[in-house]
């Protein structure tokens, strides 16, 4: 996520990540009736009761999208209508989005303002997820926590005998994914150890190396791209990134486009698609245009059909 419609340049730096790509206009169907299979609502489930109230006590509501399971494609959101190109998907108010400026207002911003050298907007972010999450009931994120995956399937997260399994190119990448985060984890560990005030329990079992991958991954496969303006605070990396609840529900299809992008007259992050989608179907959005290797490396899934796949061969 960061869902990118594309979503956003890359968390481990190097790539261009799959969030909403606001840049690009509209979505395609592929208009391939077989691909569309029919969801089973889950919006009757009691965390998506809760997420929905969380969210319409932030102004948030919408009566055509409900969450559903789908054959193929997993979790993701369905529409009660049909929706014509040009229409809007989804508009989620500011106030639900959970971004650096959520995590310097709230009581790590006091932290994060005192710590040298200043910690990245990444790093926020995660610190404040962990953070959260370990707060349990306590959390006023809780609704939203809920939702999101206990475990992520990017090969970050495999263990190492079943990296080895991946053809080469894709095995360098995944290692090179691993030693990023645990450099990342490394990294961050002195700014960790500055929490402690925060805590009755050992920051070191708060904020383990499995707290941070979790959080990273969430950040990595659910954030969509939102620029935000330098702060002294943070480190000069860009802060691109937003988790968007219930928006972060839309899974990806090489074969649409959407628009996409934080409108600021309105205060809402906007998805509009290009084309139609019909009653009781899975709403898409595309990620970006990339190949099955960007896919499972930075998603961790690989679609049934991509134009976009490709073969990587040696020099030799
Ligand atoms: C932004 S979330 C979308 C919602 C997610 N399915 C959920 O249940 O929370 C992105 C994640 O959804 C899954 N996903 C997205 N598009 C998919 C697709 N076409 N097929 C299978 N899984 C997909 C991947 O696990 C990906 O990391």
């Amino acid at each position: 996520m960061m869902l990118r419609i594309i979503l956003r340049p890359s968390s481990s730096g190097s790539r261009s990540l799959g969030r909403c790509r606001p840049e690009k206009p509209l979505w395609r169907r592929s208009g391939d009736a077989k691909e569309l299979q029919a969801g089973m609502n889950e919006s009757y489930k009691p965390e998506f009761i809760e997420l929905k109230k969380w969210l319409k006590d932030r102004k948030f509501e919408d009566a055509n999208l409900i969450p559903a399971r789908f054959p193929g494609t997993g979790r993701g959101l369905m529409s009660k209508t049909s929706l014509q190109a040009g229409q809007m998907i989804i508009s989620l108010p500011e106030s639900c989005l959970l971004t650096t400026d959520t995590v310097i207002r709230s009581y790590l911003g006091a932290y994060i303002a005192k710590w040298q050298p200043p910690p990245s907007p990444l790093l926020a972010l995660c610190a404040f997820l962990v953070s959260e999450k370990h707060a349990g009931n306590q959390s006023p994120w809780k609704p939203y926590l809920e939702v999101l995956p206990e475990a992520y399937t990017c090969p970050v997260c495999l263990e190492p005998e079943v990296v080895n399994l991946l053809p080469r190119p894709l095995k360098a990448k995944a290692r090179e994914q691993r030693t990023h985060v645990r450099e990342f984890f490394t990294s961050s560990r002195g700014f960790f150890s500055s929490l402690q005030p925060l805590f009755s329990q050992a920051v070191e079992s708060i904020f383990s190396h499995s707290a941070l991958l979790w959080a990273w991954c969430t950040v990595n496969t659910r954030a969509v791209y939102m620029k935000r303006p330098p702060r002294p605070c943070l480190s000069a990396e860009p802060d691109t990134y937003a988790l968007a609840p219930y928006l972060d529900l839309l899974n990806h299809s090489p074969r649409v486009q959407v628009k996409a992008a934080f409108n600021e007259e309105t205060r809402c992050y906007e998805i509009r698609t290009a084309t139609s989608c019909r009653k009781h179907e899975e709403v898409f959005i595309c990620y970006g245009p990339h190949d099955n290797h960007r896919l499972l490396l930075e998603y961790g899934f690989v679609p049934v059909r991509n134009p976009h796949a490709c073969v990587y061969v040696s020099e030799g």
